[in-house]
Formats: C-alpha cells, structure tokens, sequence
C-alpha cells in the first residue's frame, strides 16, 4: 500500500503541493467542511478515505478524531483512521482516574493519561495496540457492521481464528479472551465508533496500569468492566500490527469499494487540520484529563508511626471538579496540636487533588523551626500525596 500525506490545496504552499499526490490532497479536499472553493474540480466522487497517524501521541490523536468529528462532511464519505499510541492508559468520558488506574505506578513509568470524548471504560494503550475509528454520519453509524469488518479481515489472514463480537461490542477470542474494546461518539450529524485491537501488548504494564492502589473513592462515574484479555499476535506469530492493520484496511476498501490507499497524516500539522493545536492542549491539560472527574469523595484513614505504636489518622475530602471542596484530616490533638490541623485542612481547600500540588501546599507550612513537628507534617504529607 502507497503512502501520502493528506493536505488541502488552498492551505499549502505551492511547493509543498506538489509534493502531495493529487488524489490524496483533492479527497480530503472534497470531504472537508469547511469552505474552500471548488469550482473546476474534476476529479471523481470520493466515498470514503482511509488514514493513518505517523505520530504515537495518544493526545494529538484524539486531537484528530475530535478534529475530523468537528469539521468534516461525512455523508456518502466515510473515513477509517488508524493509529497507535506509546503507553498510554484511556479513560472515558465520565470515569475517574483514581478509581480506574495506577496513576503513581503510571507516573513513574512516563505512561500517559488521556481522557478521551467518548463514554465507556479504561484500556491501555502501546505500540502493539491499534486503534480504529469508524467515522459515518450518524445515520450511517453502526458498530455491529464495523465490528463483523475486523472479523472478516481476521479471517482473511487467519481463518483459523475463532473471533467473535459480544452483545456489548467487545471482539472474543475463543469465546473468552477479549482482543478488543469498544466506545463511541455521536453527535448532531457525525459519529464515530473507535475500537481497540490487541496485537502484541505488554499485558503486565495493561494489567498493573490499570489497578488502583486508591481506596474509599465514591463517585458515580461508570465504572470499567474488566476482562481477560489476549493479543493475536500470542496466538498466531504471523499477526503482527502491520499485517492486522493493512488487512483492516484492504476490507475497508473492499466493503466501500474504495481504493486501498493509506493516507498517513501528521496530526501537528496545522495547515492541514486548522485549529488542531488547541485540540491537542486541552486534551493534555489538567482540567480536561483530570478537572473533568465526576464528583467523588474520599473516606480513608492510614497510620503513622508514635513511638513504638501507630496511630490512626482519618481522612475526608470531597472533591468536585479535580479540587478538594472539603478536606477533613482527623489526627489525635496529642499528636497534631489542634490549630496546626486546621491550618491544615484549611490549606487543602480550593486546591488540585495532585500529589505536586500537595507538595506545594505542605512545604508552606513546614516553616517552622520545631523539627519535630517538621517531620510529622513532613509523613502525613507523605501520605496524602499516596492517595493521590
Ligand atoms: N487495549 C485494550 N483492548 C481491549 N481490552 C482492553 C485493553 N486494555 C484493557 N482492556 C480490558 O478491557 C477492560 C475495560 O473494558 P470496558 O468495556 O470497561 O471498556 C472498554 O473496552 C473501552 C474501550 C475504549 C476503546 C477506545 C478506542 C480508541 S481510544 S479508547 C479493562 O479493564 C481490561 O480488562
């Protein structure tokens, strides 16, 4: 299969035009939205384009599936976008990092965290996981015919693989092992379903990534549903992503009887995507992968050492919007003088329920000379940040 960049005509310099192969540039062209002039067109009807992303991250990726939702016209046009992330853990829309995933084992890993737009559970991400969006119009939208797709084009390179899709749009191998996950977005006009495909993840990072050491979280954000899962390329050695994804793509085209070409796009590249570089910050900022948690409170206690016993400390903290509302940290008077407690609970109000901002917080009130009292602050800031 060829490769070429996706651009539009008007928005290119002249030499750079001519470095994009016309079929490629005047598809785009014509599924865009957003006005640019047509008149003298020739070339044929588009129905439909396949992509792919030659950057692996996750956040300018989902910049681009917001980006295509957001300004193209999809009627009669559909498009497949394929691409891969470095590790990265995914939570839905509604979901709480907290409760989904290691966010301390993550942060130490450099394993990103994405919230993405659509609903649904956490999956994790790396270069042995491909992700496919499906875009249609909403009318177009069916994830049942997306789904029996990757089934065929399975079976085209294996047909001994026994891959089946579940009622709640999961794909099982062997009617137990989930390869694949399911989400979707639909909104006034376009919708996209995006899925996962595990190929050759490293499953002891998806399953350590995605256990929380948290407890006492309640919310109601949706919860995941977890299962075993399994990479095809474990089953067969033949199923590498390359293979899976050109056998997606060769169906794809067949089905719409398009042509095969995979179009790699750059998502950074503003002159093809206007407007995306503000897609990607406010998928990276902390207001939109963590300010965006549901409503939760936490209900926990921990211990710290006195003398040659512990002693209990409680903790309550309502937490709205990623920042703490109420915070209730309930240490004995004989251990924490009352006044510093509740210079301390005062302090933690208003602010990002994060471990660098806890940090921030405690180093101000431990100025102060009595270094006993330095290094009890200095362990319970220890721990609050566990929780965090
Ligand atoms: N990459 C991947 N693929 C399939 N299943 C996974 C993956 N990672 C984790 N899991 C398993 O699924 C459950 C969560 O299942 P659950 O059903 O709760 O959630 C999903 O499936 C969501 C799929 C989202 C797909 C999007 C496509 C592009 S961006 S993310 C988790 O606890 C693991 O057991």
């Amino acid at each position: 299969m060829g490769e070429a960049y996706v651009g539009s005509a008007e928005v290119f310099p002249r030499t750079w035009n001519m470095l994009i192969p016309f079929s490629v540039k005047n598809c785009f062209r014509l599924l865009c939205q957003h006005k640019v002039p047509t008149a003298g067109f020739k070339s044929p009807p588009t129905h439909g384009l396949i992509l792919q992303s030659i950057s692996n991250d996750v956040y300018e990726n989902l910049a681009v599936e917001d980006w295509i939702h957001d300004h193209i016209h999809l009627e009669g046009k559909p498009i497949l976008f394929l691409w891969r992330n470095s590790p990265s853990v995914v939570i839905g829309r509604h979901q709480n990092p907290w409760q989904e995933c290691n966010l301390h084992l993550m942060r130490q890993e450099g394993i990103k965290l994405a919230r993405r737009k659509s609903g649904g559970g956490t999956v994790y991400h790396d270069m042995g996981n491909i992700n496919l969006t499906f875009f249609t119009t909403k009318t177009k939208y069916d994830r049942m015919e997306n789904l029996k797709l990757i089934v065929r084009a399975l079976n085209a390179v294996q047909p001994q693989l026994d891959v089946q899709p579940t009622k709640k749009f999961d794909l099982l191998l062997d009617g137990q092992f989930k390869i694949s996950g399911t989400a979707s977005k639909i909104g006034r006009t376009a919708a996209y379903h995006h899925c996962t495909l595990l190929c050759s993840t490293d499953r002891t990072a998806l399953s350590s990534s995605l256990k929380s050491p948290y407890h006492g979280i309640k919310s109601n954000a949706t919860p995941s549903i977890p299962s075993t899962v399994k990479n095809l390329l474990e089953r067969d050695s033949t199923l590498t992503c390359d293979v899976l994804m050109s056998a997606v793509a060769a169906e794809y085209a067949a089905y719409h009887q398009i042509d095969d070409h995979v179009n790699l796009i750059n998502p950074a590249d503003e002159t093809v995507f206007p407007g995306i570089n503000s897609k990607i910050k406010e998928l990276q900022s902390w207001e939109w992968v963590y300010g965006r948690t549901p409503r939760f409170t936490v209900d926990t206690m921990f211990h710290v050492p006195h003398g040659q016993a512990c002693l209990e400390i409680q903790v309550f903290m309502d937490v709205k919007n990623g920042r703490i509302e109420t915070c209730d940290i309930k240490a004995p008077d004989h251990w924490l003088p009352l006044e510093i407690g509740d210079k301390l609970n005062s302090s933690f109000i208003g602010s990002k329920f994060c471990p660098v901002e806890t940090t921030l917080l405690t180093n101000i009130l431990l100025r102060t000379d009595d270094h006993h009292l330095q290094s009890k602050l200095n362990i319970l800031c220890e721990k609050i940040r566990g929780m965090m």
